[in-house]
């Protein structure tokens, strides 16, 4: 575990310095490397040597390196299971947790991140915010979606709202699942641009629009049938929790539900429920709380027939709780 965090260093810094994108052109050396990338020649040659390590490149047998399968499938640009902004949002986490002492005394970020935040120029902070929310779809297309559709059944209803939607990916998903399915996807204005053109690059775009506002102090509107609350709730502490249920409440029709899905303590794998834990240190407000507790929340708010759906396959979310207006 204490040496976990060079592992993370270097697939960050190979991932960042495009030795994936190069290597998939063609193998190389190391020298090669070094000057495609930048780098010194005897860096190149330690980092591919960790690389291989790792599983991420192989050497062949004249000293030429190349992907390897998983390297080729997540790690370069422009493939359809690429994760590399799910990565970069992992390496923008780094400072937090490298002064997590810092946070768990006081309970406001430490100096390191802070200062990096106050120098981190304009273009790189936006680039960093747009990779955050594009990192939230490739964890959706990772599997989340797909897990989240076979959870829950959203036949007959005809109108859904995404409440702090990102990238809309749920939306765009359940969209194409139920043809008699309209979506609106609400988030913060920044927000919505990006999922406007994940929409628009889409087959559904007749039928998914976005809405930009705040959900905490924003009217929802009404006549949904059904509200989804993806990853929004662990960000929150219970007096928000609350008001965000009690206003999904309000938007639904008679019969309507919401749902919501998160990471949970008692998720189904011990590894899910790990992560739960660690993912839990992250925040400055919220948690990661139990599908226990956020059914009691979801009853509190004036849900009834609740149901608490574990989802065994996925890789970031592990459970949906639902539950409907009477
Ligand atoms: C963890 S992401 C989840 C995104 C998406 N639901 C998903 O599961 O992929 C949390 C979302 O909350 C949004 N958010 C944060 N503060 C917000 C606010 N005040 N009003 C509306 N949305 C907000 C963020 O922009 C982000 O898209």
């Amino acid at each position: 575990m204490g040496t976990a965090f060079w592992s993370s260093g270097v697939l960050f810094a190979a991932h960042r310095l495009s030795v994936f994108d190069v290597l998939e052109a063609r193998p190389q050396s190391g020298s090669d490397l070094a000057r495609a990338c930048g780098l010194t020649p005897a860096g190149a040659e330690k980092l591919l040597a960790a690389c291989a390590s790792l599983g991420l490149v192989i050497e062949d047998e004249s000293g030429q390196y190349r992907n390897s399968p998983l390297a080729t499938t997540f790690l370069v640009r422009g493939k359809p299971a690429y994760q590399g902004h799910l990565l970069a949002y992992f390496a923008d986490l780094w400072a937090r947790f490298g002064e997590l002492e810092h946070l768990l005394r006081t309970g406001e970020i430490g100096p390191r991140e802070m200062a990096f935040d106050l120098v981190r120029p304009n273009d790189e902070r936006q680039a960093a915010e747009r990779a955050w929310v594009l990192a939230m779809h490739e964890i959706a297309l990772g599997g989340q979606a797909e897990a989240l559709c076979r959870a829950v059944d959203l036949s007959g209803y005809t109108r859904l709202l995404d409440v702090s939607g990102g990238a809309g990916s749920y939306a765009l998903r359940f969209a194409e699942q139920y043809p008699g399915l309209t979506a609106e996807v609400f988030d913060l204005p920044e927000v919505v641009a990006i999922a406007d053109e994940l929409i628009q690059q889409s087959a559904v775009r007749d039928r998914v629009r976005v809405r930009s506002g705040d959900f905490v102090n924003a009217d929802y509107g009404y006549g949904y049938d059904v509200v989804l609350l993806s990853g929004v709730l662990h960000g929150l502490g219970e007096r928000h929790i609350l008001r965000v249920l009690k206003k999904s409440y309000a938007a639904l029709n008679p019969g309507g539900c919401v749902i919501v899905q998160e990471m949970t303590p008692d998720a189904p794998s011990p590894a899910a429920a790990q992560f739960a834990a660690l993912f839990s240190l992250n925040m400055m407000s919220g948690a990661t709380y139990s599908a226990e507790q956020l059914a009691l929340w979801l009853n509190q708010s004036g849900f009834l027939r609740i149901t608490v759906t574990p989802l065994e396959q996925a890789c970031w979310f592990d459970h949906v709780i639902s539950g409907h207006k009477p």
